[in-house]
Parts: structure tokens; C-alpha cells; sequence
């Protein structure tokens, strides 16, 4: 079966610093794929590079099987890739069904117009109810986004990440500054979110990682040094003394 992203030889430079090191990844459609390293390693270069924030300086990136480097960050979401970012991404003065109902119309390919009701549009009202439901946000559904906690934004940024019916999703640590509790409940969402789907992530929190990975891969220094079930890397001398130490043991 064709993979659902492929990178091949991918480079990125800045300046006179390699930040990406010829890497070449592949994630099977459906699979849940987790990037890990420590800080500075390329991650989120990295989704910028998949998502068409970035272009490589060398090298190949496909979307199941079709060459995505160099179009832009729309182009590659029209093809059914969305990302979500590290820093929440919520319009604050809009409410949540404001928010949901955006990035519904976005993929549905409708565009505002003032003089369209766009709630009277039964699939796009649908599609926005159901997310709302899914993402436990339904008794928030009239309050401005920006006055939501902070766990419930993240909530609702993975909830406008998979709106569109993408599927291919990639999330940039979901998780971070949330309490145990949130964690748990944001990864239960995920988790329920991209059933069927193909997921990218990058989290810090390992707890997260092995719980939500079907495969895991580790970059360091802008480079993959190693890649497999959450047992194999659990088990790799490399891993293990190039960043996980002693917390997965
Ligand atoms: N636009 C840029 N120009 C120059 N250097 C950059 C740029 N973007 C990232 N870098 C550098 O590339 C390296 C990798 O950064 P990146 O943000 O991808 O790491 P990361 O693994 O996501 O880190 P973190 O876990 O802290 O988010 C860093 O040294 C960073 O300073």
C-alpha cells in the first residue's frame, strides 16, 4: 500500500546550519506515528517541511505517493493533510461554533459570503455539531474561544485540526502545559479523533507517546536515528543514551 507520507532525503539549511539531515521516514496510511528528540532536534521544522510552511533545500516529500515539497500550506491541506500548531491557534473573539463552523466551510470549499446563512447549510451545521460533541466543548458552544481554559483551546484546535475530514492529521504537542488529568483526556480525544485516520505527532510527554505510537521515530540533530514500535525504541541502546535515558525504562 503506498505510504501515507514518505520523506526521501530531505535537507533543510539555514544559512550555513543543516537543521534537517537527510532524513527518510515513511508512515503508513492509518498508522499513528509519533516524532520524538529533544529540544532543537528539527521537530517542528520538520512539520513545517510536511506542511508546506517550509521547503526542503533537498530532497522529496510525498503525500500518498505525489510530490508535496514546494506547494504551498494550502495546496497540501486541499490534498487532505492538516496540522495543528504548538502555540494555540483559536480566533479568540470568535465563539467555539464560530471557530468549528470555519474550518468546516473552509473544507467543505465554501467561503463566506454575507449574504448566505451559512448555519441554514445542514451539512455544515452537522459536521460542526458532531465535532463540538467530540471534543466535550458542546456546553461552551457560544463563548469566545479566547475565554475557554487553556486545555479546552487546545481541545478546540485539535477539534478545527480534523474538522476539515483530513486524513492525514498532524498535531505539535498537543499536550504541552496541560495537567495529568487534561493530558489524559486530550489523548482520549485524539485517540477517538483519528480512528481510521494516519497521525503525526510531536509530544514531549512520553506517557503520551507509548500510549497513542504505533511506531515512533527519534531525531537528533536533525537526524532519524532510529525507528519502530514503541518496544523497539523502549529498547534501543542509541535511544536510550541519546535522549530517553532512563525515563522509558
Ligand atoms: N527559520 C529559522 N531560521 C534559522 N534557524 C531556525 C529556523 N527555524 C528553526 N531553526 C533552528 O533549527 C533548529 C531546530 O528547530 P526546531 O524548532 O525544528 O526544533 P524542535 O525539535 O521542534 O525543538 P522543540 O522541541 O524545542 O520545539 C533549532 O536550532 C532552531 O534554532
Amino acid at each position: 500500500m503506498t505510504n501515507a507520507i514518505e520523506l526521501r532525503g530531505v535537507e533543510k539549511t539555514f544559512g550555513v546550519t543543516k537543521v534537517i539531515q537527510n532524513i527518510n521516514l515513511k508512515i503508513a496510511q492509518g498508522e499513528r506515528h509519533a516524532l520524538i528528540g529533544p529540544n532543537g532536534a528539527g521537530k517542528s521544522t520538520t512539520f513545517n517541511l510536511i506542511s508546506g510552511y517550509m521547503r526542503p533545500t533537498t530532497g522529496s516529500i510525498l503525500l500518498r505517493g505525489e510530490e508535496i515539497a514546494g506547494l504551498r500550506p494550502f495546496q497540501i491541506n486541499r490534498r487532505g493533510l492538516s496540522r495543528s500548531f504548538q502555540v494555540t491557534n483559536v480566533f479568540a473573539n470568535m465563539s467555539v461554533w464560530e471557530n468549528l463552523r470555519c474550518a468546516v466551510l473552509w473544507a467543505t470549499g465554501q467561503r463566506y459570503a454575507f449574504w448566505k446563512n451559512i448555519d441554514n447549510l445542514p451539512e455544515v451545521r452537522e459536521r460542526t455539531a458532531q465535532i463540538l460533541e467530540y471534543i466535550h466543548l458542546a456546553d461552551r458552544r457560544d463563548m469566545p474561544a479566547g475565554l475557554l481554559t487553556y486545555a479546552e483551546q487546545r481541545a478546540l484546535e485539535i477539534g478545527i485540526t480534523v474538522a476539515g475530514g483530513a486524513d492525514v492529521i498532524l498535531l505539535d504537542e498537543p499536550t504541552a502545559g496541560m495537567s495529568h488529568a487534561e493530558t489524559e483526556r486530550a489523548v482520549e480525544l485524539i485517540r477517538r479523533l483519528t480512528e481510521g485516520r494516519t497521525l503525526l505527532i510531536v509530544e514531549h510527554d512520553m506517557s503520551v507517546v507509548f500510549g497513542l505510537a504505533d511506531k515512533i521515530s527519534v531525531l537528533v540533530y536533525g537526524q532519524i536515528i532510529a525507528s519502530g514500535t514503541p518496544e523497539e525504541i523502549r529498547g534501543n541502546a542509541k535511544v536510550k543514551e541519546a535522549y530517553l535515558g532512563e525515563e522509558a525504562a
